[in-house]
């Protein structure tokens, strides 16, 4: 853990030059500090200093401060300029890293602030304006759009996200693919969206659902892996027996298949995980089961997907070549199309000889 704690926030460039897929990135998570430095200087009054909005090397925080942090920041990002800028720069800043496929989330937001304001339909076009802005600059990186359910919110609020993820699911030439549940998991009850997370999924929606993220879900992950399956599990930290879990949810994902997306440092600097040796990457992975290595929010977190790569790498001792193994079997779990995942498999394919003798 020392050496993984001192290596924090040094990336050597190896894995950055690795094509990478990025499949739980919260869009407002995400803001890098140059994207923050622009924003807070645009906003002075909000008198916002940079170091609350971002957890640097060393430090860590409550889950708690943490979703009090996502406040601040959604108070500097409450003009569809903002969330324009933002999400043009999140995805730029991905590119850079090496990611080729990226599937940004966020909750549609509604702000009255600001002289028109913003409505969450609004909230979403701007997303997909910038995400399609980006395409036609050529920027290298394909990216997928989920919208996040707040659990904070309710079920009223979950129907409504649901339809509109429904309209842009066949109003965005595939670009809305998905649907997240995320937000405090303290608050509310997974019960309450079962029935509007199986309408999105019969309209022909694919679920992400964060599971587990602190011990006492075990009731709600169960009756949801029994009632919907999602697709994807953010996070699943307390699914293990050892955890607060127990074996029959383990048998229930190992099942299903269902493939853990795994955030190391965002799980670490929010203290749900201890340290990153005994995060559970180690124990899924050495199950064989699928673990996709995600950030969560590099902006939050002060990561970025070549770091988390490396971190998992040398926290648990893999080999370039089983890290490889861990890139390409992420393209398996994305939420487009087999035709994009035969397109990026052929492109990982061609990179490998060249980039890596592996
Ligand atoms: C750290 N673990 C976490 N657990 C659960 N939900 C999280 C989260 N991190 C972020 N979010 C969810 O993402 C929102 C910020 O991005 P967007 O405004 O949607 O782009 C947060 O308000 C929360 O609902
Ligand atoms: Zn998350």
């Amino acid at each position: 853990t020392a050496a993984a704690e001192m290596m924090d926030g040094e990336v050597d460039g190896f894995y950055r030059a690795f094509p990478k897929v990025e499949l739980h990135a919260h869009l407002n998570s995400s803001i890098s500090s140059v994207t923050m430095g622009k924003l807070i200087a645009k906003k002075p009054d909000l008198g916002i200093e940079q170091t609350r909005t971002m957890i640097n090397k060393g430090q860590k925080r409550t889950l708690e401060e943490c979703f009090e942090m996502f406040k601040i920041i959604h108070q500097i990002t409450d003009r569809t300029e903002d969330i324009y800028m933002v999400t043009k720069d999140v995805i730029k800043e991905f590119a850079a890293d090496g990611v080729k496929y990226l599937e940004l989330r966020s909750t549609p937001r509604e702000e009255k602030t600001g002289f028109i304001g913003m409505t969450k339909r609004a909230y979403v076009e701007t997303i997909l304006e910038a995400i399609k802005q980006c395409k036609q600059d050529n920027v290298d990186i394909d990216v997928r759009f989920l919208l996040s359910i707040d659990r904070r919110s309710g079920s009223t609020v979950a129907k409504e996200t649901v339809k509109l993820a429904e309209e842009f699911f066949l109003s965005s030439d595939g670009i809305v693919v998905g649907l997240d549940l995320s937000g405090d998991p303290t608050v509310g009850h997974g019960k309450d969206f079962i029935g509007s997370l199986q309408e999105a999924r019969n309209a022909g929606l694919k679920l992400a659902l964060h599971l587990s993220e602190i011990p006492s879900q075990h009731e709600e992950t169960t009756l949801i892996l029994m009632n919907l399956p999602p697709a994807r599990i953010g996070h699943g930290t307390f699914i293990h027996p050892d955890l607060g879990g127990s074996q029959e949810l383990v048998d229930l994902v190992k099942l299903h298949q269902i493939p853990l997306e795994l955030c190391m440092t965002s799980n670490v600097k929010g203290q749900t995980v201890p340290s990153y040796d005994k995060h559970h990457f180690g124990s899924w992975y050495s199950l064989g089961h699928p673990c996709i290595l995600c950030t969560d929010g590099k902006g939050v977190f002060a990561t970025d997907l070549s770091q988390e790569y490396q971190l998992a790498a040398s926290v648990f001792n893999l080999s370039p070549s089983q890290m490889w193994d861990i890139s390409y079997q992420a393209i398996d779990y994305i939420f487009a199309s087999d035709d994009i995942k035969s397109k990026l498999r052929r492109r990982w394919n061609n990179l490998r000889p060249v980039l890596y003798h592996l």
